[in-house]
């Protein structure tokens, strides 16, 4: 029981890599901070962190959510702190998306050599990068860099750079701010050239769906215009059909108007070698996120989405 009902300290489950005990150590700040409820870190070992063989064989990132939702149902931990761009769209069964606490930069950044821009980089340059979604991006810039598959944490990345194994890498910029690194960004992408990963930058807090004390707890971390944004981009992706390894850009904001919130959302699906494109934008009510997301990818798969997925 928690604090509330009696001492218990809450176990907040996590990778055990630095991104994501930073992450969670943050989530786990925040429950003592505004719950007042003691928490302690408890490491989970995931298939993709002890397996090197790329993601796409060995299921996708979902295999960093199996393994701390799987500690969750068996009573291991009580609250699971995920990436929540690495959550797969279809809900598991037993556990709750609890919160989405504020989101951090949603953007994309590089790491270059010498301080350098994309636009800097001589042709034929090679850009580390696992992500088919930035690769597409990368090529679709037409600025003849190749793109270099890699894999690795947030350290063995920006090391390849140091080690002159790549010229650059792309990476998320709220996993370089999260563990400090965030001055070794040499240009933040812009979403016109680079669309982020549907809830990149975001973190998802699950428990077990049961648990409705917890829940309740812990949906006052909850940043509402967070949320929304991440729900509509969700939406695209589910709707698109599209794993959370595919070409699929998506980012939404919730801009303040005179009749209240708007929601905006824009997106993008490309074919893998980045040489076809469908682009869309779409806005609407916040408290209709998902809609607006599954409206827009409608649009999409009228456009041809499918079919440009299709071709991978
Ligand atoms: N795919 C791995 C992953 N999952 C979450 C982040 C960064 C943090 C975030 O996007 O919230 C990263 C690293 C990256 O893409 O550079």
């Amino acid at each position: 029981m928690s604090a509330v009902t009696g001492a218990r300290t809450l176990r907040v489950g996590t990778r055990a890599s630095r991104l994501a005990t930073t992450q969670s150590q943050h989530v786990a700040d925040l429950i003592t901070r505004e719950l007042g409820e003691p928490t302690a870190l408890v490491e989970v070992t995931t298939e993709g962190d002890t397996n090197r063989a790329p993601l796409a064989q060995i299921g996708g990132t979902g295999v960093f959510v199996g393994a701390l939702r799987e500690a969750l149902l068996r009573g291991d931990v009580d609250v699971a702190v995920h990436s929540l761009k690495d959550l797969p769209t279809a809900p598991a069964d037993g556990i709750a998306l609890a919160a989405v606490p504020p989101r951090e930069d949603p953007r994309d950044a590089v790491v270059a050599r010498d301080g350098l821009t994309l636009g800097e980089l001589p042709a034929g340059s090679r850009v580390g990068t696992g992500s088919p979604r930035r690769a597409a991006q990368l090529a679709a810039l037409g600025l003849g860099l190749e793109v270099v598959a890699i894999r690795g944490n947030v350290d063995t990345r920006l090391r390849k750079v140091a080690d002159g194994e790549v010229d650059a890498v792309v990476l998320a910029r709220a996993g370089l701010a999260r563990i400090g690194r965030v001055d070794e960004v040499t240009e933040t992408l812009d979403p016109l050239q680079m669309l982020p990963a549907p809830g990149q930058g975001a973190l998802a807090i699950e428990c077990r769906a049961d648990d409705e004390h917890l829940r309740a707890l812990l949906a006052s971390l909850q940043d509402r215009r967070a949320r929304a944004t991440v729900d509509a981009e969700r939406a695209v992706l589910a709707a698109l059909e599209a794993g959370c390894s595919a070409p699929v850009g998506a980012l939404a904001e919730v801009a303040e108007g005179d009749d209240g919130d708007e929601l905006w959302i824009r997106a993008v699906a490309l074919a893998a070698d980045g040489s076809v494109e469908i682009r869309r934008s779409a806005s609407g009510d916040p408290s209709d996120a998902a809609g607006v997301g599954h409206r827009l990818a409608g649009e999409m798969l009228a456009d041809g989405a499918a079919e440009l997925m299709d071709n991978q």
